[in-house]
């Protein structure tokens, strides 16, 4: 990777809103653009989960948000459906330990694409980045309702170890980060926060988006 892309996607990694359908109390359409007023910096089309939509709706709804996030200069990253990514050209995809190796994944989607792996230790991490990974998504940092199957919670401890090993890919936090907690995880060394609930369930995402912006200003 050169480190002009590295970069460039450290920067955007400061508020990368998470969000599928079932995670919207309003239209998704409608939430996103509260969130990009917000200033959110990424996004992930997250279409999963008991009653999430599949086949053309869920297609069409990637297309919407897509849209929308080109409007803004966003990239627009899909969770899991690398197939979805290359229909529609997305920026790039996020898959986790369970899912195709990122070398597999670099030949569909070329040198350009965005691909980030999910880490919960340290050997997962070098892996990923051997594999030719652009960042990493460390977490469950903090207990979460959102995702039922996620991991043992682990603090921010392993973003500690990661850094203080000297690896410096660039990385997210992940898992029941609010505004409260957010400045934790920069500090022990993250690029930035991914979150779905604190933000897609804000009465007001557009002000819980730019709180979380302002508490990330340290
Ligand atoms: C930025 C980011 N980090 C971690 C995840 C979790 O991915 P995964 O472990 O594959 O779990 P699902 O999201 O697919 O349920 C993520 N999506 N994004
Ligand atoms: C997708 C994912 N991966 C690890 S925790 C999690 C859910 C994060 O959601 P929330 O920000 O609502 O805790
Ligand atoms: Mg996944």
């Amino acid at each position: 990777m050169s480190s002009i892309h590295a970069e460039s996607i450290r920067k955007h990694l400061k508020l990368y809103f998470i969000m599928g359908s079932i995670n919207c109390q309003r239209h998704p359409v409608n939430v996103l653009s509260d969130a990009i007023a917000g200033g959110i910096t990424l996004f992930q089309f997250r279409e999963k989960g008991p009653g999430a939509l599949i086949g053309q709706a869920k297609l069409d709804l990637a297309k919407q948000l897509q849209k929308l996030c080109q409007e803004h200069h966003i990239p627009f990253i899909v969770n899991d459906d690398i197939n979805l990514a290359i229909s529609i050209g997305a920026d790039g995809v996020h898959v986790g330990q369970d899912d195709e190796s990122a070398i597999i994944i670099r030949k569909k989607l070329g040198t350009h694409a965005i691909i980030g792996v999910s880490a919960h230790t340290i050997f997962e991490a070098k892996q990923a980045i051997q594999d030719g990974a652009n960042y990493l998504g460390v977490g469950p940092i903090y207990p979460t309702q959102t995702k039922p199957d996620a991991k043992a919670v682990l603090g921010t401890r392993l973003i500690q170890e990661l850094r203080t090993k000297g690896i410096d890919i660039p990385l997210v936090g992940i898992g029941g980060i609010t505004t409260d907690n957010a400045a934790d995880v920069i500090q022990a060394g993250a690029d930035g926060i991914s979150v779905i609930s604190a933000i897609a369930s804000a009465a007001s995402v557009r002000n819980v988006a730019a709180l979380f912006n302002q508490n990330l200003s340290i």
